[in-house]
């Protein structure tokens, strides 16, 4: 728990709180934020161990809600200083509509704006996506690319849109002039690929690994680069920007940020073999075992599978046309304008946040569902 130095005044409210980013947040914040009075954790999903957190000196506050919901969003805010926002449907592999997609990330994202500006709270930081900027439609790479780095962000999967509008729509709220007449403060921050404990998705696929003897198949070049980073650090920068938001409305309110630390730059696979290879598994091929063009096949005969399956069951892989695009889209960021605007320096080494990652797949052996 953070030291008591300062006056604990402030309420803190992080939606989605519950989630693989929002519980670093949520842990972050009663670690590293030394003025927290209250923190109110708001998901749709609560989780058992927020109890473990009711012991400290700050007030831990757990609400059950739909930030689809505009009347429970307006409750949670009521009375907070910051409200960080990373609640939001993270699906790229077709388990949600569109529809539901664009309410809960747009919708939902709206809706909390709107609680800021009617109850008076100030300062709202939003988890964006490195996926507003890209990969777009055109496969265009995005090679080490900054804030201001021009590229044309044209999306058709719902995902990419629903965070691109919800991040205008934050961006577009700075100044706004919320109940009580003072300024709305926002700013929006873009993670690329996060990892981490508790990252569902190297989870699945280290248990497919396993399923398939302890190998997982090259699918992607090595060539191409696909920006990661630890979620230790995702959590710190919304930690530290949530703070200087208050400090420095002027320069940070309306801004956008990219969180990035030393994670090396490397295809979403064979970053995940540093975390997976001391784990037992092995990727075989030097390169992709299978051309693009069969792999595309195979992933448009798995969206055929789970458009026919759908009235029976949720057919949900990984490879689908999508997130094959995706993974084969050189996306990487090289950018220190959070450092400079907020003195944002990563709290995790690159090996710590390794070895962290690794202690956790490691834990999990024996609990494959
Ligand atoms: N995982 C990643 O690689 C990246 C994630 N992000 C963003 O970070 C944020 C968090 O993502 P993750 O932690 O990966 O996802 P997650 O799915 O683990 O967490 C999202 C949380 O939001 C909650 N939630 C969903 N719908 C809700 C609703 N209607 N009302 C209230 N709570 C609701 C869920 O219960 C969950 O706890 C999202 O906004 C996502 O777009 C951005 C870049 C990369
Ligand atoms: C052969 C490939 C299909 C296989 O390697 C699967 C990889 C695929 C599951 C991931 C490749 C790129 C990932 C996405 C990327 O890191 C950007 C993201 C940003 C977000 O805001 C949410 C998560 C994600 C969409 C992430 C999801 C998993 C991938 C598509």
């Amino acid at each position: 728990m953070a030291d008591s130095a300062q006056a604990q005044e402030l309420v803190y409210l992080v939606t989605g709180g519950c989630g693989f980013l929002g519980e670093h947040v949520v842990r972050m914040l009663l670690q590293r934020e030394p003025r927290l009075r209250e923190l109110r954790v708001f998901d749709l999903h609560l989780g058992p161990w927020l109890e473990e957190l009711q012991t400290g000196p700050v007030q831990v506050t757990a609400i059950q809600g739909d930030v689809t919901q505009a009347h429970e969003v307006t409750a949670a805010v009521a009375g907070a200083h910051v409200v960080i926002h990373t609640a939001g449907l993270v699906d790229v592999f077709g388990r949600a509509s569109s529809e539901t997609i664009h309410e809960v990330n747009v919708q939902g994202t709206q809706n909390v704006i709107e609680a800021c500006v009617q109850t008076g709270t100030q300062f709202l930081v939003y988890t964006s996506s490195m996926e507003v900027v890209g990969p777009n439609i055109k496969g265009h790479p995005f090679y080490r690319g900054n804030e201001d780095t021009p590229y044309e962000a044209a999306h058709r999967h719902p995902y990419p849109r629903s965070k691109a509008l919800a991040e205008q729509l934050v961006l577009e709220a700075n100044g706004r002039k919320v109940h009580g007449g003072l300024p709305l403060v926002t700013c929006a921050l873009r993670p690329t690929g996060i990892y981490g404990e508790g990252h569902q998705i190297m989870r699945d696929i280290y248990y497919q690994g396993q399923r398939l003897g302890g190998r997982l198949f090259r699918a992607i070049p090595a060539s191409v680069e696909h920006g990661r980073v630890y979620v230790g650090n995702v959590a710190w920068m919304h930690v530290l920007v949530a703070r200087e938001l208050q400090q420095q409305a002027a320069l940070l309110g309306g801004q956008v940020y990219f969180c990035y630390d030393s994670s090396p730059y490397k295809s979403y696979e064979d970053f995940n073999m540093e975390i997976l290879g001391p784990c037992g598994l092995r990727l075989v091929g030097a390169r992709p075992l299978l051309p693009y063009w069969l792999l595309m096949f195979l992933a448009l005969l798995n969206a055929l599978l789970q458009w026919l399956l759908r009235p029976l069951l949720l057919y949900a892989p990984l490879l689908n046309p999508y997130t094959l695009a995706m993974a084969n889209t050189t996306f990487t960021v090289s950018t220190n304008k959070a450092q400079r605007h907020f003195g944002y320096e990563p709290l995790f080494s690159w090996e710590d946040s390794r070895n962290r990652t690794i202690r956790w797949v490691r834990a999990m052996d024996g609990s494959a569902p």
